[in-house]
Parts: C-alpha cells; structure tokens; sequence
C-alpha cells in the first residue's frame, strides 16, 4: 500500500547524526563531539531524503496521523549515515598475488612498477578484459562494500592510460551509476601512469589534448558523466609541473581536482593542492610541514589512506599533526589490485590503531569529511533534514563497537537515488 512517506526507522538505542548545523566538514574540535541521540527515529520521504531526525516520542506525536511505505523497528540497533569511501580503484582485471609475494620478499612498490608490474601489470589485463566482464568484476566489489555500510563510493579509471581503454573504464563506472543504488563520485585517473614509450610530458600532452577533449565530448552527449581529475603525482611517474598542466586543464573542463600526492616521495603535492584549489589530495604519508600548512588553509580535504601504509610498510600519514593544524582528514579504502580492501569499518578501525585517530573522529573522517572530499557535503555524510536518506543500522546497541574488528554485527544499508 502507498504510504505518505517513504520509511520510518523507529527507536533507535543510538541515532548518529554526526553533526546537526549544515556543517560541510568538521575540523579536529567539531569531531570531538559528534552528535548522538539515544532512543531517536528517522522519516524518510518518497524521495528519499530526510523528512525528520529526532527523539523517537516527539517523532511519533509529529507523525501519528502519516503513513509509511514501510517501518524498521530499531529498538537494540544503532542508525548511522551511510559511510562515504573516498578513494577507489575499483574496476580492473587480473589479481596482483604474485606481486604480494614479491613483497613479502622485500620488493618496493616502485620496484615493481619500475619493472612492468604494479599498476602496468593491471593495465595490460584491463585493456584486454571486454567491457562487460569488468562491470560485473566491478558490481560485485561494489556490492561488497555496501554490505559493509559504503553508501557513497569515488571510482577512479586509471588501468586503461590509453585514451580507448579510460574511456571503457567511466561507462562501466557509468552503468554501475545507473544501475546500482550505491552513489558513486567517478574520477577520471588517466595519468596513473606513464604509458610505455612515452615520457611524462608527452603523456600530459596527450591527456590534455585529447583525452580531456574526448571526455567533455562524451559528457555532453550523456554518455558518461565524471566528477574528479586525478594524477598520480609521484617520483618516476608524474612530476609536479606534468601533474600541475593535467589538473589545471582537468579544471578548466569543470572537474574537480583530488589526486595522488606525497606518497613514496616528497613531492610539495599538497602545496599544489592548495595552490589549485583542489577539493583534496590523497595519501601524504610524505607531506612536509608548508604542505600541512597550505592544505589547512586552503581547506583541501587530506584523505588519508591506512591499507596503503599496511600493505605497503610505508610510514603513517601524520593523522595527529594534520588534525592539530587545522587540516580537513577524511579516509578512503584505497581499494585496488595491491590493497584488496572493500571495508570501510577496517578502515577505520586501522585509522584508530595506525594512525592514533579516535573513533569519533575515523566515523566523522569517513561520513562528512569524504563526503567533503568529493564535493558531496551538503547531501551525503551526515543525518540531517534535506539530505539524501542513505544511512545503515548495525544490530549492535553501542555505536563505538562497529569500531571493533572482532565484534559481530550485521548491516543493513538503505541508499536512495538521487
Ligand atoms: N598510488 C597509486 N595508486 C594506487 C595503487 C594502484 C595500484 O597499485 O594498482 C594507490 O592509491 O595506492
Ligand atoms: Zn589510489
């Protein structure tokens, strides 16, 4: 039977609004005191945004004469807003388990890269790989992460380089977008490499002078539509003036800059993220103290990335200094062939262990200040009225044990369209 309003989630133990003002990202004071209400309810429209958020008496007095689609009783559970993931690799063929075991024999990151692998390795199987093997290689990570409560996910091309094969990557990424619930923020990472044969500058001539071109076309068309620019700023790949010409043209075509930066070098990349006004930079276990200085100022969100510094054995991002220093911190799984992680939850539970963060201040990390990073803040990242509906119940009464990777809780994601 049709109802007035879409879902109400009654009585929840705990509701988590995270914040309560419209805030579009919290600072290191805000995410000291995220906002948590005990026995609270939630109305979600038929167009699936939030009607209402409050004490569970006063929500049933403002509703007693309305009528819903459907009503969870959460009595025992905890609501929370659906997790944002900022940073993805997600579509791609061919494992990398050879390459773990390099590593685990004492090879870099850039050893391999250096010798053909790493990311070429993924490049040659995505090229080769047809379109529709790599969606459903892609639908089921995405539907692992939902699982895990990721209502809001960034997915990077990137394993193409060629022009054809980025191009195969943003329609996957743009039928699962179409096809799926989960929100994706899709970023277009054709310098994640340089292609073989080519020097880096040559590689950002042709992404500016062809690749961005074609995008845009496409764009236009209603083919594809992409959200971020993203370069992999980085000792041997793209050096900072390459990675300055492909971000500003990025911008120029109306992207929004957020890219690899500071990750196995310094490289002053969190400088340029400042300097373009980027919406964030990611990694930065070797960003130098002007960059933490320049990024808290020009309120580029750092999103910082703990399976890579697992999987890796890299140095910690300096979660604490960024924090102090007034720097927006949001988290991503990094998700990709080397960091096999679809868990936001693991995420943040290693922010907490490896990266000194509190749990308050991972969840905020990993709701509102993503939802920042990709420019998504004034819809997504807390339980506020007029945002999106998407929000997940964990069937624990505490919030704080969803932080604990042995607690055993189950997950029910609600995520509406846009
Ligand atoms: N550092 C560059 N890109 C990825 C790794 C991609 C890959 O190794 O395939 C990252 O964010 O960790
Ligand atoms: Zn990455």
């Amino acid at each position: 039977m049709a109802g007035e309003y879409k879902l109400l989630l009654e009585g929840a133990k705990e509701l988590v609004l995270v914040c309560t003002q419209g805030e579009k990202y919290l600072l290191e004071a805000g995410m000291q005191h995220l906002a948590v209400l005990e026995n609270a309810s939630v109305v979600i429209g038929k167009d699936g945004y939030i009607k209402a958020a409050g004490d569970a008496k006063i929500i049933r007095n403002q509703f007693s004469g309305a009528s819903f689609e459907k009503t969870i009783d959460c009595s025992g559970k905890c609501i929370l807003p659906g997790l944002v993931d900022a940073h993805t690799h997600p579509v791609w063929a061919g494992d990398r388990v050879h390459e773990f075991s390099m590593k685990l024999a004492g090879a870099s990151y850039m050893d391999i890269h250096q010798v053909g692998g790493g990311i070429h390795f993924t490049v040659r199987h995505t090229q080769e790989a047809p379109e529709d093997e790599l969606f459903q290689r892609f639908k089921q990570r995405l539907l692992r992460m939902m699982r895990a409560g990721t209502t809001l996910v960034e997915c990077k091309s990137g394993y193409g380089l060629n022009l054809e094969t980025e191009i195969k990557m943003l329609r996957v990424i743009e039928r699962a977008r179409r096809e799926l619930d989960i929100g994706i923020s899709s970023t277009y990472c054709g310098a994640h490499s340089v292609p073989k044969g080519k020097t880096a500058t040559e590689a950002a001539d042709d992404i500016i002078n062809f690749h961005l071109p074609k995008l845009k076309e496409l764009e236009l068309n209603g083919e594809i539509h992409v959200d971020n620019i993203d370069v992999f700023c980085e000792k041997g790949v793209f050096d900072l003036n390459s990675t300055r010409r492909i971000l500003q043209a990025g911008k120029d075509k109306g992207l929004q800059i957020n890219f690899h930066g500071d990750e196995l070098h310094p490289m002053h990349s969190a400088e340029l993220g400042a300097e373009l006004e980027a919406k964030a930079v990611s990694h930065l276990e070797e960003i130098s103290n002007e960059g933490i200085t320049a990024m808290a100022r020009a309120k580029c969100a750092a999103v910082l990335l703990p399976t890579t510094a697992y999987i890796l054995r890299l140095k910690q991002p300096q979660a604490r200094k960024m924090l102090e220093e007034g720097v927006i911190v949001a988290l991503g799984s990094d998700f990709n062939p080397n960091a096999y992680c679809c868990s936001m939850p693991m995420v943040m539970h290693l922010a907490c262990v490896n990266m000194k963060m509190s749990m308050k201040e991972a969840l905020a990390a990993a709701t509102i200040n993503a939802a920042y990073a990709l420019g998504k803040s004034h819809s997504h990242g807390s339980i506020e009225i007029g945002k999106q509906g998407d929000l997940f119940i964990i069937n624990s009464p505490r919030y704080s044990l969803f932080f604990h990777s042995n607690s055993s809780y189950t997950v029910v994601t609600i995520i509406f369209h846009e």
